[in-house]
């Protein structure tokens, strides 16, 4: 079994991924953005949810392309379009027919712009994990605008360590998870 890579930033931790990706609706074939990649560890966990992904990952930094394609060699996915660039530029200029059904966005720089541009492209399930209050509140307001969100949740998971032969737990930092669905632009919002 395979290392996987890390940067600063990166990679989002394995429970965070896990809950992120059950709200996005993945299935065989879907075209999938992952926005501010970093170490490439939400497009590999999604690959072993569903087969086929067309996965398109996008980050600013050098240095994250860099451990990405090494991390997507290593885990086997050999047709990522792996983007070196500034997200809310690179959607601009996709094509309009270009088709997307899922997001994860976990790079929040220019996120108005990125959000605008996904609804574009009738994204049909985003998820944007943001730490920072003002991010979350920006996001969700954003959202509310376009007509597509959905819901907000906030993770905190403590991991376990032992001390003097006990058990401790540590928190991380919390996280939030906004998710936003083309469908709720129609209204057929189910709850
Ligand atoms: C918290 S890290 C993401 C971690 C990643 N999900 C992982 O598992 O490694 C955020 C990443 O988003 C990138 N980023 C932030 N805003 C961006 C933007 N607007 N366009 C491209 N990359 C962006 C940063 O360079 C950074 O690598």
């Amino acid at each position: 079994m395979s290392e996987l890579l890390h940067i600063s930033g990166g990679p989002t931790k394995p429970e965070i991924i896990a809950v992120s990706l059950s709200k996005l609706d993945l299935s065989e074939g879907c075209t999938f953005y992952d926005i501010g990649c970093g170490t490439g560890a939400v497009s590999i966990a999604a690959s072993k949810l569903a087969r086929n992904i067309k996965f398109t990952a996008i980050d600013a930094r050098q240095e994250a392309i860099e451990v990405a394609e090494k991390n997507f060699k290593n885990f086997g996915l050999d047709c990522v379009k792996l983007i070196h660039g500034e997200s809310s530029q690179v959607l601009e200029q996709l094509p309009p027919e270009e088709k997307i059904d899922c997001a994860f966005v976990g790079g929040t720089k220019n996120i108005d712009a990125i959000l605008k541009s996904l609804v574009k492209h009738k994204a049909g399930s985003i998820i944007v994990n943001a730490v920072r209050i003002e991010t979350v509140v920006s996001v969700m307001n954003q959202m509310k605008e376009l007509g597509i969100f959905d819901t907000i949740t906030n993770i905190s998971i403590s991991r376990g360590y032992p001390i003097t032969g006990e058990t401790m737990f540590k928190p991380e930092n919390p996280v939030y998870m906004i998710s936003g669905k083309y469908s709720n632009i129609q209204g057929d919002k189910k709850c």
